[in-house]
C-alpha cells in the first residue's frame, strides 16, 4: 500500500478551478477511505488509470478520431489527461492508442507536459483496448515499467470533465466492493424493438440508469474477469460492471455522476465540450492598471463597471502579478491611464510568457487605452496604437490572444460613463468568445 499523504491533491488545484470537494475534504475522504486513524496517518491504496483510446469516432463523422478532435486548439485526449494527472494520489496512467496514432499521441504529451502516462497499443474494440491497458499493469509482463494497481480506475478518453470528487468516490467504493461506477438518470426512455421494427417493451425509465463513466475496480476482480470473458463479450460489449457481474460475482456499486461526466461522441458535443471550458476559464479576470491613483480615476471606474457587468466573475486589480498567474488567471485587462503606450502590456506579455500559463489554455490579455482628443492628437496616438497588431501576431505564437480596446474619454459625464459601460461589454465578450480572428484589433468604444 502506498502513502497517501494529507492534502496530497494539491496538483488538483491546478487548472479552472474544480467543483466539490476540495483539498482538506479531500485528504479527510482519502483517509477515510485507508480506514487508517490519524495516529497511524493516511495510507490508501495504489491507484492507476487506464484510458481507452483506440477508437475511430464513427458516430462523430469527421475523419479525426475524437479524441484527437481540437477544443480551443487542443486535442480533447489532453483535457482528459489533464484531468486526470491532477489527481496526485493517481500513480500511472495508460493510454491505449492505434499504432497509426502512436506518434501523434507522444507528441501531444510532449507539447502539453503531460506525466506519468504510458502508452500501449489499442484493440480493435472498446474491451480489447481496455484489456491492453490492463495487461500493461500486470506484475509478470516482459519490460515492465509499472506497478500493479490495488484499484484501477477506467475512463474513456473522451469524458474531458471528470472531477477528483468522483474518482474518489468511485475508488473508494471500488476498495470496498470491488467495483464501482458513475451512473446518471436517463435522459429519454429505453425501449425494446421487436423484430418487425414494433415496439416490443418500454422499461419504465425512473427504474434504470444510464452507466457513464469513471469505474473502478479492485485490479484482481476486473482483471480475472477480462482473462475469462468470451470473445463475444470483447466483441460486442459494452459494460466493464457486467464483466465484473458475470466472471467474478461483483456486485458493483453505482454512484451518482455530474452531467459534465458524459461522453463526447457527435460533433454538436465538441461544441458543448469549448463551451464549459471557456466557461470555466472565464471566471476570473484581473485589471492591471498603470496608475495608483483614487477609486474615482478612470481606471477603477471601468473595473467597477466590468465588476456590474460581469456580477459571477471575480474581479481582482492586480497587484501581485506572479501570484495571481500562478492561481491561474487566464485574463487580463491591462488599463493605461498615464501612457499612450504599450509599455505596461508589454511587461505582463512578458511575464505570462515566461509562465507557461498559456500552454494549456488560450490567455486573453486586452490593452485598454483612452481617447482623450484634447490631450493627444487622434492621429499620434493611432499611429502607436495600431503596433499592437505585430504584438498580437507574435504572441499568438505562445497562445496568448491580444487585443486592443479604445475608449472614447468625453469631458461629458454621462457620455463617459456611456463609454465606459461599452467598453466593460466588449471586454466582457471578448473574455467569452476568445476569438483568435480578432487579434490585434482596435476595438472602438
Ligand atoms: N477499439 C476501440 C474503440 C473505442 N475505444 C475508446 O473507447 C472510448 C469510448 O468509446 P466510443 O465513444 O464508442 O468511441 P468510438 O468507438 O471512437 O466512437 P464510435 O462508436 O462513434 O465509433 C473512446 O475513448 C474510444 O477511443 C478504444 O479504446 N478502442
Ligand atoms: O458508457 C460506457 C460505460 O458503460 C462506455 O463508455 C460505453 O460502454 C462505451 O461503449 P461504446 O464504445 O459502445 O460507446
Amino acid at each position: 500500500m502506498e502513502s497517501w499523504l494529507p492534502g496530497s491533491s494539491g496538483p488538483a488545484e491546478a487548472g479552472p478551478r474544480l467543483r466539490g470537494l476540495r483539498g482538506a475534504d479531500l485528504a479527510a475522504s482519502a483517509c477515510l477511505l485507508s480506514g487508517a486513524g490519524a495516529e497511524a496517518g493516511c495510507s490508501a491504496p495504489a491507484v492507476a488509470a487506464v484510458l481507452p483510446a483506440g477508437g475511430s469516432g464513427e458516430r462523430m463523422g469527421v475523419p479525426t478520431p475524437k479524441q484527437f478532435c481540437p477544443i480551443l486548439e487542443r486535442p480533447l485526449i489532453s483535457y482528459t489527461l489533464q484531468a486526470l494527472e491532477r489527481v496526485s494520489w493517481i500513480k500511472d496512467i495508460v493510454v491505449a492508442v492505434t499504432g497509426e496514432n502512436m506518434e501523434a499521441m507522444k507528441c501531444i504529451i510532449q507539447r502539453y507536459q503531460h506525466k506519468g502516462i504510458s502508452l500501449v497499443e489499442s484493440g480493435v474494440t472498446r474491451h480489447r483496448s481496455i484489456f491492453n491497458g490492463l495487461k500493461a499493469l500486470v506484475e509478470d509482463q516482459p519490460n515492465r515499467r509499472l506497478s500493479k494497481p490495488e484499484v484501477v480506475i477506467i475512463h474513456d478518453a473522451v469524458r474531458p470533465f471528470v472531477e477528483e470528487d468522483v474518482l474518489l468516490k468511485v475508488v473508494t467504493a471500488a476498495k470496498e466492493h470491488g467495483a464501482a461506477g458513475a451512473i446518471r438518470p436517463l435522459v429519454s426512455t429505453v425501449i425494446s424493438p421487436s423484430a418487425d421494427g414494433c415496439l416490443d417493451h418500454s422499461l419504465e425509465r425512473v427504474r434504470h440508469r444510464a452507466s457513464e463513466m469513471p469505474q473502478a475496480f479492485l485490479f484482481d476482480v476486473i482483471y480475472e474477469a477480462y482473462q475469462q470473458c468470451s470473445d463475444y463479450d470483447l466483441e460486442f460489449g459494452t459494460e466493464c460492471l457486467h464483466l465484473a457481474l458475470k466472471y467474478c460475482h461483483i456486485k458493483a456499486k453505482l454512484i451518482e455522476g455530474s452531467p459534465d461526466l458524459w461522453k463526447v461522441t457527435y460533433k454538436r458535443d465538441l461544441y458543448a465540450a469549448e463551451s464549459i471550458i471557456k466557461e470555466r476559464i472565464s471566471q476570473q479576470i484581473c485589471v492591471v492598471m498603470d496608475t495608483k491613483e483614487d477609486e474615482e480615476h478612470v481606471g477603477h471606474r471601468l473595473e467597477e463597471m466590468l465588476k456590474n457587468e460581469l456580477n459571477h466573475v471575480k474581479v481582482t486589480s492586480g497587484r501581485d502579478l506572479q501570484q495571481i498567474i500562478l492561481e491561474e488567471c487566464y485574463n487580463f485587462v491591462c488599463v493605461n491611464v498615464m501612457t499612450s503606450d504599450f509599455e505596461e502590456t508589454q511587461k505582463l506579455l512578458n511575464m505570462l510568457e515566461e509562465s507557461n500559463l498559456s500552454i494549456l489554455y488560450p490567455v486573453v490579455v486586452i490593452s485598454v487605452q483612452f481617447l482623450d482628443y484634447e490631450s493627444v492628437p487622434f492621429g499620434q496616438k493611432m499611429e502607436n496604437l495600431m503596433r499592437i497588431r505585430e504584438f498580437a501576431k507574435e504572441v499568438k505564437k505562445t497562445n496568448i490572444l491580444l487585443y486592443g480596446l479604445l475608449v472614447y474619454y468625453p469631458q461629458d459625464e454621462r457620455k463617459l460613463q456611456e463609454s465606459l459601460r461599452q467598453g466593460a461589454t466588449i471586454i466582457a465578450a471578448l473574455i467569452k468568445e476568445r476569438n483568435s480572428g480578432l487579434i490585434g484589433q482596435l476595438l472602438v468604444a
